[in-house]
């Protein structure tokens, strides 16, 4: 897996929710993606998946322009948006059945991955029905069913409850041994748990992409470190 982005810039209006972001990831990782609200994660993540088009810089994945290979890079590339939207009045494993369809895979993918993540008691229940770590569950079995090298989970641990959330990070930490895994998040435990690599950005710029020790660097903790960068005034023509 490689993914290069170059001088990528996102602009919405006369405001740039990116801008000129370069990011370089050929190992298997999982990498946490920080910033405070607003920072431009969604929209990167967005742009990576492709679907947001980018005004300016290109997006290399397994060697090729997304924009150009569209429909190849998203067979290889996994998504759970912020929010996790899901068809709640569908059952587990017909939804995830109908997400093997669109994929064209075959549904006896569809059991496998309902084991991964840990789901076969409620896979004939509604999605509705389902309680949130659940739900969160069924969003990371539609990204990874298509057995994509790159996976990208915006937010996948935001509102639930400390149980739901260490449950999930086991989930995201198995697959992480295999795929190359870009997380955001604010709960900087998570990185500490999960993240070998740190790239955090602010006002759509990068302002450090490192390993997480490095970060850490003389501040002693990550929200030290997190606070300290974030606090600093950017420089930055483009963003208001
Ligand atoms: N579709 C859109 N139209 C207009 N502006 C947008 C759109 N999406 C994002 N923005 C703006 O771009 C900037 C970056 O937003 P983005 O959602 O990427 O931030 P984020 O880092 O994911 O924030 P959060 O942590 O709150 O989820 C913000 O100023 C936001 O208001």
């Amino acid at each position: 897996m490689s993914l290069q982005i170059n001088n990528l810039t996102k602009k919405f209006g006369e405001q740039a929710a990116l801008n000129n972001i370069n990011i370089s990831i050929n190992n298997n990782e999982i990498i946490g993606l920080l910033g405070p609200n607003g920072a431009g994660k969604s929209t990167l993540m967005k742009s990576i998946v492709g679907a947001l088009k980018i005004d300016e810089g290109e997006i290399i994945f397994n060697g090729k322009n997304i924009a150009e290979n569209e429909t190849e890079s998203k067979k290889k590339i996994g998504f759970l948006p912020e929010n996790n939207p899901l068809y709640l009045e569908m059952f587990v494993k017909e939804y995830l059945q109908f997400v093997a369809n669109i994929h064209h895979i075959p549904v006896s993918r569809v059991d496998e991955v309902i084991e991964l993540v840990g789901i076969t008691p409620e896979k004939s229940k509604k999605i509705g029905q389902l309680s949130k770590g659940y739900k969160q569950r069924v969003g990371l079995a539609q990204a990874i069913i298509h057995q994509p090298d790159l996976l990208i989970l915006d937010e996948p641990t935001n509102g639930l409850d400390p149980n739901q959330i260490i449950e999930i990070r086991n989930v995201v930490k198995e697959i992480g041994q295999q795929k190359t895994v870009l997380l955001s998040t604010h709960i900087m435990q998570e990185v500490e748990a999960l993240c070998s690599r740190v790239i955090l950005i602010h006002k759509g710029n990068i302002l450090q992409d490192c390993p997480i020790n490095e970060f850490k660097g003389k501040f002693g903790s990550l929200e030290e470190a997190f606070a300290s960068y974030t606090q600093t005034p950017v420089t930055d023509e483009i963003h208001p």
